[in-house]
């Protein structure tokens, strides 16, 4: 199978930029690309890297858009680089050929790091959101275990609270925060990758101290680390972002032969990326646990049409 192969840079603004442990982000870029096949079917793909991460840059997609053919075949797609994780999505779910867009699935709200994120719950509520995410490790422990404090005891009953450390904690800050979360095991569903990469044997060891849940998220960005992960025993909860870690076939096969305890999350793609990353995610939730795909993060929303505006340019 060949396909005539096309695709734009795109690049949008964050409504209220992203505060992490990383530091702040303020503008969304990826590559939306287009395959037509013989029967002029068209399949469309987003690469939405995060290097930080540890996917590929948008640089390296880039270049690796540009020094492809016009027209390529079903071998140059699967022979995509592990070194290019976002591509590989891109490419590969490009053809999913599913148009399902009613996924059974429930969804996680993302509340802005610090006191921000103690008064944007109740919109989200009244919207139907009861899973609610919040960063820490942004702003020093004490104030941020006492904004923790107000907004554990604003949620309702039966609201659940995950927090995301991105990797920022010291051994000892998430000793604190695990000692914190113990006293509300009821609202509090995990802690998310609370130390950094390197300190997976820290992990499986607060794991094993404390109740409360700890997810493994940049520990498991792509396939090597996740079966390195998964080989280490881990058996906690894995965060997956299918937007940049990879193969989507290699993925699923990968879940359905061990069962793990997942929770799809979004790397704020268009809804070119969101389809295919839900559609991925509806097969692999099998705890049923919420989708971390909230909505609304971008300003001005997209038009309609926005996909054919930007085929027009160039
Ligand atoms: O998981 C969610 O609920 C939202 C997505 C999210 O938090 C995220 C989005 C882009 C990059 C990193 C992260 C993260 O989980 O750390
Ligand atoms: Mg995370």
């Amino acid at each position: 199978m060949m396909y005539q192969f096309s695709f734009r840079y795109l690049s949008r603004k964050f409504t209220n930029p992203i505060i992490t442990n990383h530091g702040v982000w303020e503008i969304r870029e990826s590559i939306i690309i287009r395959l037509i096949d013989a029967e002029n079917n068209i399949g469309w793909g987003e690469i939405a890297p995060i290097s930080w991460f540890g996917s590929e840059t948008l640089e390296q997609a880039l270049d690796f858009c540009h020094q492809l053919p016009e027209t390529i075949s079903q071998e140059i797609i699967l022979g995509i680089s592990d070194k290019l994780p976002a591509c590989q999505f891109a490419f590969e779910s490009a053809f999913s050929g599913n148009t399902e867009t009613n996924f059974n699935l429930t969804y996680s709200g993302l509340l802005s790091a610090g006191k921000a994120g103690l008064n944007q719950w109740g919109s989200l509520w009244e919207q139907g959101y009861k899973t609610f995410k919040w960063k820490i490790g942004v702003d020093d422990i004490n104030p941020e275990l006492g904004i923790f404090d107000l907004l554990i005891s604003s949620l309702p009953t039966s609201a659940k609270l995950r927090l995301d450390a991105n990797g920022g904690l010291t051994y000892q800050e998430a000793e604190l925060w695990l000692t914190k979360c113990d006293q509300f095991l009821d609202k509090i569903e995990f802690i998310e990758q609370p130390l950094a990469v390197d300190k997976f044997t820290q992990m499986q060891e607060l794991s094993n101290l404390y109740l409360t849940k700890i997810a493994l998220d940049e520990s498991i960005a792509n396939f090597t680390q996740l079966e390195y992960c998964f080989q280490q025993g881990w058996r906690g909860i894995f965060v997956i972002k299918p937007g940049i870690f990879g193969s989507p076939s290699r993925l699923r096969e990968f879940c359905q032969k061990y069962q793990i305890d997942v929770v799809c999350s979004s790397v704020f793609e268009t809804e070119i990326g969101r389809q295919a990353a839900l559609q991925l995610a509806s097969e692999l939730s099998l705890n049923h646990r919420a989708v971390g795909f909230g909505v609304n993060h971008f300003f001005p929303p997209q038009a309609s049409n926005w996909l054919e505006t930007l085929w027009k340019t160039s």
